[in-house]
């Protein structure tokens, strides 16, 4: 019997991925409120109860809103696409490369990972776990988002009248709110040095972790780091670690086509001392949209790729 799932916030850009994803899938079915109804909290209470899965694609003030509607006792398990439950007690994060297939398979409550966390985090978390990288480096990463990423406010101002911005930096307070994730996640001591920033590309991601490998007690090569993340991630049909042939240059294109792979790349100089760890992801895939559907699938006991755009 099909499951159905209610997307809270399907109006929206995360919202809208999801139901492209979702939408010939005879496993599930879809529930959204028309336009008149989607706000309204108690149609929202009632389809967050009377559904199987609850995928939130809200800010976070809405999604903390949707979870208190949620009578503990209902059989509602929920995906939260927000930033508001990563970190929070009761919670799996939901990157099951990183935190197991079968806890996200068997949790209730599964909070998705940040977009910037998702390539951060992938790059770090099994360097650090194999100790080849030091718990408490101070790790920087530095970012490049596609403007879909600050989602329907933030596409209007890249796409609205008037629109000029060439290149964006932000974050600039030092505070972002994914640090706690990706120092979480990533199992660091110290919080991260983020900077991130917004070209004028619909989607897509560039997310780098440059390192001085020759200044680390452990002295790791560039090639070591390289096979670490090929042993970890060997058979995962999302994540690929890229060959140690580095490339001559990575791009974002203004229009990519959707994707929910996660690409890593370990580019390391002549001596492998020196080392940018870059991730390349679609920050509408792998970095939200598709790890919904990821997490969704698991959940629901089917293939994990289900639905993806692997491709
Ligand atoms: N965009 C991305 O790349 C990523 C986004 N996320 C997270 O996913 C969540 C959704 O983001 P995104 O889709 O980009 O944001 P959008 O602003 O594009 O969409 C949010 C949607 O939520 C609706 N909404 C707001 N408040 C309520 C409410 N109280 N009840 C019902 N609906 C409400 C909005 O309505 P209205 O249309 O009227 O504004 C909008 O349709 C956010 O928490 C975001 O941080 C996570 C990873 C990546
Ligand atoms: C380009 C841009 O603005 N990106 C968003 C993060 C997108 C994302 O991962 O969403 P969450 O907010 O749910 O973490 C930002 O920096 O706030």
């Amino acid at each position: 019997m099909a499951r159905s799932v209610f997307i809270d916030g399907a109006a929206g850009t995360t919202g809208l991925e999801i139901r492209q994803r979702l939408a010939d899938r005879t496993e599930f079915d879809l529930l959204v409120l028309d336009d008149a109804d989607r706000k309204d909290a108690a149609k929202r209470r009632e389809a967050l109860n009377d559904s199987d899965f609850a995928i939130l694609c809200l800010p976070d003030d809405a999604a903390v809103e949707a979870v208190a509607m949620i009578d503990p006792a209902s059989k509602t398990r929920v995906i939260d696409a927000s930033s508001a439950h990563r970190v929070a007690d009761g919670w799996t994060y939901g990157f099951p490369e990183i935190a197991g297939r079968e806890a996200v398979a068997t949790a209730r409550f599964v909070s998705n990972p940040g977009c910037y966390p998702t390539g951060f985090i992938g790059l770090v978390a099994p360097l650090v776990r194999t100790g080849l990288l030091p718990h408490d480096w101070p790790f920087t990463c530095n970012a490049v988002s596609g403007y879909s990423g600050g989602g329907k406010a933030l596409i209007e101002r890249f796409e609205g009248t008037g629109a000029d911005i060439a290149f964006r930096t932000y974050g600039l307070e030092l505070s972002h709110k994914h640090r706690p994730e990706m120092q979480q996640h990533a199992g660091l001591e110290h919080g991260v040095l983020f900077a991130p920033s917004v070209v004028p590309a619909f989607r897509g991601m560039v997310v780098e972790v440059p390192l001085h490998l020759g200044a680390m007690a452990t002295g790791p090569h560039s090639d070591a780091l390289r096979e670490a993340l090929q042993s970890f991630y060997q058979g995962s049909p999302v994540v690929t670690v890229a060959s140690g042939v580095a490339p001559g240059e990575l791009l974002l294109h203004r229009q990519e086509q959707p994707s929910d792979t996660l690409t890593l790349h370990v580019c390391g100089n002549e001596g492998g001392w020196n080392v940018r760890l870059v991730a390349v992801l679609d920050n509408l895939g792998k970095g939200a949209s598709g790890a919904a559907v990821q997490n969704l699938n698991l959940m629901a006991g089917l293939d994990e790729t289900a639905g993806l755009r692997l491709t």
